[in-house]
């Protein structure tokens, strides 16, 4: 059922008929407003210990490509930050748009970025992934803003496999890859309480949202764009605008990790 309901972007207004969350208190993407954000002095720094041999494969799965890690153990970890425990990493994965004008899911005071990186993790409190993913405190998704400019080389090995993943259910391997490297300088964040921003948009998610973009040149960008949302066989469908837009805030408070 997710992928008749699943993108490109038309489709996310039906996601309520199988999905009635799609209408909770607690949705995502936002439109973030840093006016309008509360600088929130007790939160913690952000720890992300990542270990490049828990990368277990890269993997086409009709709505965008994901990074896997091996989750049996805290080798790859989130803690501190607005979270209160050890958070594992469990994949990562991008969503973007057809042209550099729009792809991010979040915005900043109505801006879009052609790209967004979503860093998985979930609440080791709970036996599995699956299990934490119906829990109000089960996840933790870091999102890294891609803007516009010089080409970045961190990027260039995970888009150089994109080749082998090219159709929907295409995976290959993929290994000793750090996903630090995808991060920007520095962790400031802001951070809300929200849900999976694709079916089946389960309000489980704690956002950290970077508040520091990094680079993706206009070339890797026609990369992202060169996936299919179709499997092989069926008439291609180009990958691209595979975001939901920014949903209601109803009442939530946003909040700044920096002045
Ligand atoms: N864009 S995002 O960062 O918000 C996001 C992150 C993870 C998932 C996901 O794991 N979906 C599959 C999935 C969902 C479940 F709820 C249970 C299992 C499962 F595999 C969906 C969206
Ligand atoms: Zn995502």
């Amino acid at each position: 059922t997710v992928d008749k309901l699943g993108y490109p972007n038309k489709r996310p207004e039906k996601w309520a008929e199988s999905f009635p969350v799609a209408n909770g208190p607690r949705q995502s993407p936002i439109d973030i407003v840093p006016t309008q954000a509360q600088h929130d002095p007790s939160l913690k720094q952000l720890k992300l210990k990542y270990d490049p041999a828990t990368t277990k494969g890269i993997l086409n799965n009709g709505h965008s490509f994901q990074v896997d890690f091996t989750d049996d153990d805290s080798s790859s970890t989130l803690v501190g930050g607005p979270v209160i425990g050890i958070y594992r990493l469990r994949q990562f994965h991008f969503h973007w748009g057809s042209s550099d004008d729009k792809g991010s899911e979040h915005t900043i005071a109505g801006t879009r970025f052609p790209c967004e990186l979503h860093l998985v993790h979930w609440n080791t409190k709970y036996p599995n992934f699956g299990e934490a993913t119906s829990k109000p405190d089960g996840l933790a998704v870091v999102g890294v803003f891609l803007k516009i400019g010089s080409a970045n080389p961190r990027l260039q090995k995970v888009l150089d496999a994109l080749d082998d993943i090219r159709s929907k259910g295409r995976q290959t391997t993929f290994s000793n890859f750090d996903p630090k490297t995808l991060l920007p300088a520095t962790l400031d964040f802001w951070t809300y309480e929200g849900s999976l921003t694709t079916p089946p948009l389960l309000e489980s998610v704690t956002w950290i949202v970077l508040k520091d973009p990094v680079s993706v040149s206009p070339a890797q960008m026609a990369k992202f764009r060169s996936l299919l949302f179709t499997s092989e066989g069926e008439a291609p469908s180009c990958m691209v605008d595979n975001f939901r837009p920014p949903q209601p805030l109803k009442g939530r408070k946003v909040r700044a990790s920096f002045k």
